[in-house]
């Protein structure tokens, strides 16, 4: 019996346009059918209800939930400090009274006409949003206490700090039960898979931190 919260459910945040968006998902490889589910959901959304780029979607794992918050960290400096080899390898080889607009994700993502990184695989445009999925489910100890709560401040401060917005996915359930129900995995099929939540407010808050005034 899903919990009465569930029947007034805002709806997820109108499409928006993420086709200039880069977007780290980190999960976790606990309870991984329904990590996988909400993984899916957030992924599928974005793509096709925000028209985010498969390719601009990375997706990492780590252990468990306590590990989410320094693979958001370090995942976001690396890719922070990779756009910024590119735009400066850029910047040696263009004239900047052209106007160059190194905020343009299109320019972080220029590969430089010649650079020491220019060898380097993958894209050099930074994370605009991280996406923390896991799962927690109560055990018989106060573990799951301290977990959650260790969890969801450390991805909170991984957002203030960096400046890049991190979704905090995660589900701390009681039971299997209402974590299957939230990954829109349960049999009767009355669930709703949080994921999809998460992939909208993922390109919603990226959005916004690329806003200019
Ligand atoms: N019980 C769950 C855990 N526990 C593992 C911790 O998250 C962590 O990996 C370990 O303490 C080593 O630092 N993790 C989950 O994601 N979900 C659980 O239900
Ligand atoms: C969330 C947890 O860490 C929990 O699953 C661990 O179970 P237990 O409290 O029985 O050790």
């Amino acid at each position: 019996m899903l919990d009465d919260f569930h029947k007034g459910l805002e709806p997820s945040a109108a499409p928006q346009d993420g086709s200039n968006l880069r977007i780290l998902i980190v999960h976790t490889r606990w309870n991984t059918a329904i990590v996988q589910g909400l993984v899916d959901g957030a992924q599928k959304t974005m793509i096709e209800q925000h028209n985010v780029k498969p390719e601009n979607i990375v997706i990492e794992s780590v252990p468990g939930a306590y590990e989410l918050p320094f693979a958001a960290k370090k995942l976001l400096e690396v890719s922070q400090i990779r756009a910024a080899e590119g735009a400066s390898d850029l910047i040696g080889n263009v004239n900047l009274l052209d106007g160059l607009n190194l905020n343009s994700p299109t320019t972080a993502t220029a590969a430089p006409p010649t650079s020491a990184g220019a060898g380097k695989k993958g894209s050099r445009q930074a994370f605009d949003a991280v996406i923390c999925i896991g799962v927690l489910i109560k055990g018989s100890t106060m573990h799951f206490e301290y977990i959650c709560e260790a969890v969801s401040q450390g991805i909170m401060r991984v957002g203030l700090d960096s400046g890049v917005p991190v979704i905090f996915g995660v589900l701390t359930c009681l039971n299997e039960e209402q974590a299957l129900s939230r990954a829109g995995l349960d049999k009767a099929g009355k669930g709703h898979n949080h994921g999809i939540d998460w992939g909208s407010g993922a390109v919603e808050m990226a959005l916004l931190k690329n806003r200019t005034l």
